[in-house]
């Protein structure tokens, strides 16, 4: 468990963007973070990192208090990844590139090797090992910053609003990567304004509003209420507004929806 302890943080005196908060989040899911622009879902990320420090309050892996130590400490338990992957390579090749993180956390020559190896491998970058990363398309420049972060064996991968700017086929192949690293038992933590990726692939949620944890459970129970989830600053997923259309049971997913459509279709034939 990630957990959040009476946090407050302000970036300048009397402006607070957290307000004692109070959260857990289960290391072995997929959580999303979500909120109106400006809430602090970056700044929450930064502060799990230890890159930003609460004015009051802690922040512990399990028993671990995490906020009083440096990053490069964290960095061994949890890897981030920019939401513009320009901001984080470097190197003069992928390999070298992903290999940066184990090299600072002095990680032997084998343990580091074998690392990169499998970042490489399970983000489909090992053939373009020796390319140069400013060359990459975006959605391979995005791949090899999780490799970067991957090759650190981390527990949990922070990844802030990943599909940004990418097509539909290179969001597809990322969101894959995703699912098949937490189901692999890499922990999640997913910055995002898009509920649709939301819905489809977060096991919980946690929105942040007026310096607050607004709401924290799963995606069915929040667009259940539409109410609440155009309160917080959030649309309805297109597969939740159109099951209220059609005045079916909320899916959340497109085969949830093909699912109870056919369904309702034989029940009526
Ligand atoms: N380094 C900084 N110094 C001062 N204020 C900052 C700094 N970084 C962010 N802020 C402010 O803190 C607030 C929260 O910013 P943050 O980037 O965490 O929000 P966000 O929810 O991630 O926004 P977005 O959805 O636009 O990405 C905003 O009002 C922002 O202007």
């Amino acid at each position: 468990m990630l957990k959040l302890e009476n946090v407050s943080f302000a970036y300048a005196i009397n402006n607070k963007i957290f307000d004692d908060i109070n959260i857990e989040i289960d290391t072995q899911e997929i959580v999303a973070i979500a909120g109106r622009n400006g809430t602090g879902k970056t700044t929450l990320t930064r502060l799990i990192m230890g890159l930003l420090h609460p004015q009051a309050g802690r922040i512990k892996l399990d028993e671990m208090v995490i906020s009083d130590k440096p990053p490069y400490i964290i960095a061994k338990n949890i890897g981030y990844v920019f939401q513009n992957p320009d901001h984080q390579l470097f190197a003069s090749t992928v390999y070298e590139e992903a290999a940066y993180a184990p090299k600072q956390l002095g990680m032997t020559e084998e343990e580091r090797d074998k690392y990169v190896k499998q970042a490489l491998i399970n983000t489909g970058l090992w053939d373009k090992k020796d390319f140069m990363p400013q060359t990459l398309s975006l959605g391979d420049k995005q791949r090899l910053s999780i490799a970067s972060a991957l090759a650190a064996n981390p527990r949990i991968l922070i990844l802030d609003e990943p599909t940004s700017g990418q097509d539909c086929r290179e969001r597809t192949v990322l969101l894959r990567l995703m699912r098949k690293l937490n189901n692999n038992g890499l922990g999640i933590i997913l910055v995002t304004h898009d509920m649709d990726i939301l819905a489809e692939h977060a096991h919980k949620v946690v929105v942040i509003a007026d310096k607050q944890i607004a709401y924290a459970g799963t995606p069915r129970e929040l667009f259940s209420d539409e109410k609440k989830t155009i309160e917080l600053g959030l649309e309805l997923p297109e597969t939740v507004r159109i099951s209220k259309e059609m005045e079916i049971e909320l899916s959340l997913t497109p085969q949830e929806l093909y699912e109870k459509i056919t369904a309702g279709r034989k029940k009526n034939a």
